[in-house]
């Protein structure tokens, strides 16, 4: 099964005009993980597809749908994908990959047959993703948070001290424009990515988890002199057009995954923002 829907690129002075209804329907990704089904929503920021995988009681394979005008998924495109559940397999034209929590594969362009399969279904994997178009094929590669590029940010004065574990990065995987990894906060840490930034030359999204019961994460949006926040709930993904500012706060600790897409692939050259800028 696959469930897919469509979300356009939107202007910032249109952003500005948004009640809280119109800001969430633009932006926010309400639902990822469904039994055995693939839930994706297609944006026209950057052609990124933001989506999840749940299988359970079957494998789930990864179908082409009708936007793709394509034969198959990755037959113009690239994916990453970040197991956020219990260990899961994917089998790519054949070869399985055990993929285990927290760890990534990246898929490359060509690859035909894709699915997906859970160790335990009382456990199952819970496959959070992003794709982007392709020009040309790469190899497949597996990571795992101990292989990640790892930088410690923040302080916990700043009540934003996190790790940062870039997965799927150019100094270890080849990719045309993909970028992924997971960011972890400290227990008594709230803040991510304070200061912000933006990146005009990329589009990325924010896919939060690990947000314990009873806790909540605004996610701030929109031009640094223009901000807007968006309530999340746990594994919700939020889209940041590439003039949006993308940071959080939480009511507790939290981890969250980003992707991008776009010009390039130069993780390190964002436009920083001072806090006291922000309106
Ligand atoms: O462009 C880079 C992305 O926004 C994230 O990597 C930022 C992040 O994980 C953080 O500061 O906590
Ligand atoms: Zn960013």
């Amino acid at each position: 099964m696959i469930n897919t829907s469509t979300r356009y690129a939107t202007h910032p002075s249109q952003v500005k005009q948004f009640d809280t209804a119109q800001l969430r329907e633009h932006f926010l990704i309400e639902t990822l993980f469904v039994d055995d089904t693939i839930e994706l929503v297609y944006s026209h920021f950057d052609r990124l597809i933001v989506g999840g995988i749940k299988p359970v009681s079957q494998t789930v394979k990864l179908e082409t749908f009708e936007s793709l005008k394509a034969n198959y998924f990755l037959e113009r495109r690239e994916i990453g994908l970040i197991n956020v559940g219990g260990t899961g397999t994917v089998i790519a034209d054949g070869e399985s990959y055990t993929i285990n929590p927290k760890e990534a594969i990246y898929l490359g362009r060509g690859v035909k047959d894709v699915s997906f399969a859970s160790e335990k279904k009382e456990d199952p994997a819970l496959f959070y993703f992003n794709s982007a178009p392709a020009h040309a094929a790469f190899p497949i590669a597996k990571t795992s948070l101990e292989a990640a590029e790892t930088v410690v940010l923040g302080s916990s004065e700043n009540a934003n001290h996190r790790t940062i574990r870039k997965l799927i990065i150019q100094a270890n995987v080849q990719s045309c424009q993909l970028q992924m990894g997971l960011t972890e906060l400290k227990p008594g840490s709230v803040w991510n990515t304070m200061p912000p930034h933006t990146h005009d030359r990329r589009m990325e999204a924010y896919f939060y988890f690990n947000i314990s019961e009873g806790n909540t994460v605004s996610h701030f949006m929109g031009q640094p002199e223009e901000t807007r926040h968006i309530w999340m709930k746990n594994n919700q993904a939020v889209i940041s057009p590439p003039w949006s500012i993308h940071c959080g706060v939480g009511t507790a600790n939290y981890s969250f995954i980003w992707g991008m897409a776009g010009e390039n692939l130069d993780y390190g050259d964002m436009d920083q923002v001072k806090p006291q800028e922000l309106r």
